[in-house]
């Protein structure tokens, strides 16, 4: 267990009492997620203190029952209380329906509005963010956080507040009832209410530290499922059974710790109240022999008593479940605080129809957020002519991908400016940036979904007409008509699995389908056939006529065709022109012909 003084520490820390009224007020944003449903809410609320009522009621029956049946030993008083009792049973159970049901409702509903606004905050935010945080942990807080937030307000939120009616209403029963055995129950509360303070705030800590543990697990398997061919390649199965194990029982060693505060919690509140009502049983008892009370009176007496012991011990279970939700909720609301590094203008320029120069960077200095101190690209000028082609060549890390995230405005420039028809993209719709560009990936991304999906991807309006021209134009139709489903085979994930040449045309496929003014395409590297590789390349040629064109080239057709070649090194521009004078005029040029391209063809 050498997490335990991992968690000391932690439990001191928590220890302060501001950090407890924090934790609590952590909640209290999610009433601005209950606020569009104030109906639902006012209905819940009725229905849960209608029951608290009929509750509170019962004992009244039960002391009839006792005193004008029993004791009084009359049938058809008893006939008559009983069957007030049944009506009162029968309303209690229409209102208890009312109360559950509005009460879960009304936890399944925020719980869905909360996942959505998580959801929609995740996809808008900068790229980075996702490299400082693991995509599983922020699974886990669409999925488990919200889930544990649903059960509070769907159930714990009203359990507590139904015993807080029954606990008032019951304590003010009791003094009605009998002054004196009401005080035998106010000197044991104190007693009860200590022992919950000091486990509550335990298991509080622990139960932070068990949610994180579990988000561990679910990031360590996902990571290993996902490239479960690098890990059988390696044989590394039964390693990484033992590595999860230990990430598995981890997280047991603090939820073992967490249940056994709160059984601990538990355990003492009920003995402690079950003792004091024995107490009071035998001082009533006394009372009832010496004539002091009716026997009615004390069965009513032992109704409210119970009933206020166990309003103590429900919310005694609640509250550690309301601080276990205060963690997830601190999370939650702490994701949507998030703003996105990208800052969208107030007032966005009206994009241009055509300028000259499709695009040009301007004295552009830029780090990587994760490596400040590294410059990934340094002093870029560079203006690309509307319509034409531009090849970007270098060795690995130049720079050249760099490039395209930062058109696409993935990240932004510490330096200098980037235009796009003349307008500084900064002042721009990120929607009409976006719009206005097509990115082909080395790697394409095929969602798990089918052909149609896959390739309205890239306009989600087309018909279907649309999309099997776009294929047609992609060099595509050809063989998605050859797969089991056709367009409406599976691909992705749980698809069938395409080539490489394949899943390239879907991807200027979808492309084509865009229709964008500047195409940005970062050429495969892996080498395809020359059928497959014939195929792509027509299907490239059909995407880039007349198009403003940026490509990471790595094939020599590519750099001869282009109409200017940029060579970089090390972040920076170090020549541009044509192929033939490049030859001559840059030795890095020539190097990376030599290296990259086959020999006998560089100096065509
Ligand atoms: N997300 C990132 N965070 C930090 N550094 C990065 C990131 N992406 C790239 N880099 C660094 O920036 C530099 C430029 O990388 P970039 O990917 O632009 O090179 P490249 O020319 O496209 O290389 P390749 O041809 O191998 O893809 C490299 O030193 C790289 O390590």
């Amino acid at each position: 267990m050498n997490n335990t003084s991992a968690d000391d520490a932690y439990l001191e820390n928590k220890s302060n009492p501001k950090d407890k009224l924090k934790a609590f007020n952590s909640l209290l944003p999610i009433f601005s997620f209950i606020k569009p449903y104030k109906l639902m809410l006012s209905l819940a609320l009725l229905a849960l203190l209608v029951t608290a009522a009929i509750n509170l009621s019962l004992g009244q029956a039960v002391k009839s029952v006792i005193d004008n049946g029993f004791i009084a030993g009359s049938a058809e008083q008893l006939q008559a209380t009983i069957l007030g009792l049944v009506f009162l049973v029968g309303l209690l159970a229409v209102g208890t329906f009312s109360r559950f049901y509005l009460m879960s409702w009304l936890g399944e509903r925020v719980s869905a509005d909360i996942r959505k606004a998580v959801f929609n905050r995740i996809v808008t935010l900068h790229p980075s963010y996702f490299e400082e945080n693991r995509s599983g942990e922020l699974m886990s807080r669409l999925t488990t956080d919200t889930a544990l937030l649903q059960s509070i307000i769907g159930s714990s939120f009203s359990m507590s507040l139904r015993s807080l009616f029954l606990l008032i209403g019951g304590l003010v029963m009791l003094f009605v009832t009998n002054l004196k055995l009401s005080l035998v129950v106010i000197v044991a509360v104190p007693f009860i209410l200590i022992p919950m303070l000091i486990y509550g705030r335990k298991v509080r800590a622990l139960a932070e530290t068990s949610q994180g543990a579990i988000a561990d697990i679910g990031t360590y398997a996902g990571e290993i499922i996902q490239n479960i061919k690098v890990v059988q390649s390696y044989t590394h199965e039964a390693r990484e059974q033992v590595a999860f194990g230990e990430e598995v029982e981890k997280a047991f060693v603090v939820a073992k710790r967490r249940v056994k505060q709160r059984s601990f919690l538990i355990a003492i509140v009920i003995f402690l109240t079950f003792a004091a009502i024995s107490s009071m049983l035998w001082i009533g008892g006394m009372d009832v022999l010496s004539g002091k009370m009716t026997g009615g009176e004390l069965g009513a007496f032992v109704f409210y008593a119970i009933i206020v012991a166990t309003s103590v011990a429900t919310i005694a279970e609640v509250y550690g479940e309301l601080q276990r939700a205060a963690g997830s909720a601190t999370r939650l609301l702490d994701l949507l605080k998030v703003e996105s590094d990208i800052k969208q203008p107030n007032q966005p320029s009206v994009m241009k129809a055509q300028s000259s120069s499709a695009i040009t960077f301007e004295q552009v200095n830029f780090s990587y957020p994760s490596r400040p101190d590294i410059p990934a690209l340094q002093g870029i000028n560079l203006m690309i002519p509307t319509g034409k082609t531009v090849a970007l060549v270098g060795p690995s890390g130049a720079g050249k991908t760099t490039l395209f995230e930062l058109l696409q405005r993935f990240y932004d420039p510490q330096q200098g400016h980037i235009k796009f028809n003349d307008i500084d993209i900064i002042q721009l719709a990120l929607t009409d940036l976006r719009d206005a560009m097509g990115m082909v990936p080395q790697q394409p991304i095929l969602f798990s979904s089918d052909v149609w999906h896959n390739i309205r991807y890239g306009n989600p309006q087309a018909t279907d007409a649309q999309v099997i021209e776009a294929a047609k134009r992609a060099h595509a139709d050809e063989f998605i008509n050859e797969l089991p489903r056709g367009y409406a085979s599976f691909l992705g994930e749980q698809g069938v699995r395409l080539s490489g040449g394949q899943k390239q045309r879907i991807a200027i496929a979808r492309a084509i389908l865009k229709d964008p003014n500047v195409l940005l395409l970062d050429e495969a590297t892996s080498a395809l056939d020359a059928q497959s590789e014939h195929h792509v390349q027509s299907a490239l040629n059909e995407l880039m006529q007349d198009r403003t064109t940026l490509i990471i080239a790595h094939r020599l057709s590519t750099v001869i065709d282009a109409d200017l070649i940029v060579v970089m090194d090390k972040g920076r521009i170090v020549d541009t022109g044509d192929h033939h004078s490049l030859l001559t005029s840059s030795p890095l040029y020539k190097k990376l012909c030599d290296l990259q391209f086959d020999k006998s063809n560089s100096n065509k």
